[in-house]
């Protein structure tokens, strides 16, 4: 299992997309990491400058990692496992179109708690009802609970 040895963790959003304000962006990706805090003994810290545990950025096309993307639609966003340099850190595909609250698009909340998941150490759930199943699916933010396969996943690492 790759997991945080650590429960403190900071983060870096590194770039912003055009799409949505600073305010918006920087609201949305606190709220995707509260998700997971909310369940597990993990706490976030931002960082704006230097080393960060999870570092964020939006990319397009080949950003220099090994896995490219793909222009818009196909490949969202991709984030990797807990392990030393790139490990933690989300890239966010800006060939798509993030949204704030609109149901139409892909939703950078939604996009983002699904990543963090992988940043801490989660794999895709079969469950089509969890976070962590493979494919992009839109729920209410209002409303949005942590699904129980998810919430039981992320326990089972960092209980
Ligand atoms: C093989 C990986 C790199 C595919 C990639 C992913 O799972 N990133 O976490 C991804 O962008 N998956 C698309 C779906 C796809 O490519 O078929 C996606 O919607 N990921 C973001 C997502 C998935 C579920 C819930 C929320 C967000
Ligand atoms: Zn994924």
């Amino acid at each position: 299992d790759y997991k945080w040895k650590k429960h403190n963790l900071t983060y870096r959003i590194e770039n912003y997309t055009p799409d949505m304000s600073v305010a918006e962006v920087d609201d949305s990706i606190k709220r995707a990491l509260q998700v997971w805090a909310d369940v597990t003994p993990l706490r976030f810290t931002r960082l704006h400058r230097g080393t960060a545990d999870i570092m964020i950025s939006f990319a397009v096309g080949d950003h220099q990692d090994g896995y490219p993307f793909d222009g818009p639609d196909g490949f969202l966003a991709h984030a990797f496992p807990p392990f030393e340099g790139l490990g933690g850190d989300a890239h966010f595909d800006d060939d798509e179109t993030f949204f704030y609250r609109s149901p139409e698009g892909y939703n950078l909340f939604l996009v983002a708690a699904h990543e963090f998941g992988h940043s801490l150490g989660l794999e895709h759930s079969q469950d089509p009802g969890a976070l962590m199943f493979p494919t992009y699916v839109y729920r209410d933010i209002d409303t949005f609970v942590l699904p129980h396969d998810d919430v039981s996943g992320i326990q089972s690492l960092y209980g």
